[in-house]
């Protein structure tokens, strides 16, 4: 690379972040999304040596429930928010550096999309994680209205957008209108919840302990929503049974799964009938006419966006690529100073 391209990658190098509770990426501007890589940071925690990172993103989470004692894997994000602050850092540094190739004069401004519900601590966290990890100012945007821009949605309009965002720790639904949210609420059951239920069904139903990482690949591969006769789908699951203390294997239906994440399924219908109701008439008209988008890895669940059309009788359209919308709209921002203007929160 030459001075001039260097130089000039020092004025291109403004990024947005979806900074998730399950999987982190990494807009560059003027390039698109080049990073997408789970939130997860591997650490070595011996007393000699002050938590050394060993590995982030998809290499960490292949560690996740295999690390000897004094390596943990971490997922720093919890419920959408920071858990461990320095770990977040190390992360977003890592994640930083790797996208401007480890050039590290490079000082970003970087916008960050956050879950709406969050406290003013919770968005000094975000904030000052970011800064340390080398960002020279941070806008942070909240998801839905992120999500909203990344769906092609016209946000701008007086006219009104319903998005439901399920994530891996929060369920964001927001009915957006003239560049702002009239309503939103946040859910902290997403993704990991159901997971959790997942890990708890099999336990009590067959005694049988799996992993984190087992329960998500049962939930991605034969979970649903929404009743299938003509398909009920049966995968090996392997595990450690409770009784004998012994590995074993398993097989479990797409029905039983449904049944193991009913209540978090339910929680999230709930949520956006809450929504529905709350939404001033002039807007809900407009909803019966647009209907709902749904967007975040959740909306990939099998049926999901079927059990919300009949449970609201609404039009229910899944984004191109749910786990990219959020990233793809806090970028769409950077390229448009007028959106960023009307969009960014406090
Ligand atoms: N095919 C699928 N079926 C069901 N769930 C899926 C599927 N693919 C991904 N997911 C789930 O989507 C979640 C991750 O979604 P996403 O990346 O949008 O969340 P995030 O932005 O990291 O989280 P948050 O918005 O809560 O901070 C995980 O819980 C993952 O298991």
């Amino acid at each position: 690379m030459n001075f001039i391209d260097s130089f000039l990658g020092v004025f291109s190098s403004d990024l947005a972040i979806d900074l998730g509770t399950a999987n982190t990426l990494v807009y560059v501007k003027g390039k698109g999304i080049v990073l997408s890589e789970p939130s997860v940071v591997a650490v070595r925690t011996d007393n000699r040596t002050k938590n050394r990172v060993l590995a982030v993103g998809l290499e960490a989470k292949n560690m996740l429930g295999r690390t000897p004692g004094n390596i943990v894997a971490i997922r720093p994000m919890r419920d959408g928010v920071i858990a461990d602050f320095e770990v977040t850092e190390a992360m977003l540094r890592h994640f930083i550096h790797k996208v401007h190739n480890r050039r590290t004069f490079v000082r970003p401004r970087i916008i960050i999309a956050v879950p709406s519900g969050i406290t003013q601590v919770e968005k000094r966290a975000v904030r000052e994680s970011a800064e340390s990890a080398g960002a020279r100012e941070v806008f942070l945007i909240e998801e839905p209205m992120a999500a909203a821009i990344g769906a092609d949605l016209p946000i701008t309009e007086p006219t009104c957008n319903m998005v439901v965002d399920i994530g891996g720790g929060t369920t964001e639904v927001a009915v957006i209108s003239l560049a702002g949210i009239v309503y939103s609420r946040s859910l902290r059951v997403a993704g990991d919840k159901m997971d959790e239920a997942i890990i708890q069904y099999v336990k009590r139903k067959y005694n049988l302990l799996i992993g984190e990482r087992t329960a998500e690949i049962i939930k991605t591969s034969i979970g649903n929503a929404y009743p299938d006769p003509n398909k009920v789908e049966t995968l090996e699951v392997k595990g450690r049974d409770l009784v004998t203390g012994i590995p074993k294997i398993l097989a479990i239906d797409s029905e039983e799964i449904r049944e193991a994440i009913s209540e978090q399924i339910e929680a999230i219908v709930e949520t956006v009938k809450i929504a529905l109701e709350q939404t001033p008439p002039e807007l809900a008209a407009d909803i019966v006419d647009r209907g709902i988008v749904l967007t975040g890895g959740g909306a990939l669940l099998k049926n999901l966006d079927k059990l919300l059309r009949e449970e609201s009788g609404l039009p229910i359209t899944v984004t191109e690529d749910p786990l990219s919308t959020v990233a793809l709209g806090s970028g769409k921002t950077l390229d448009s100073l007028e959106i960023l203007k009307q969009v960014i929160i406090i």
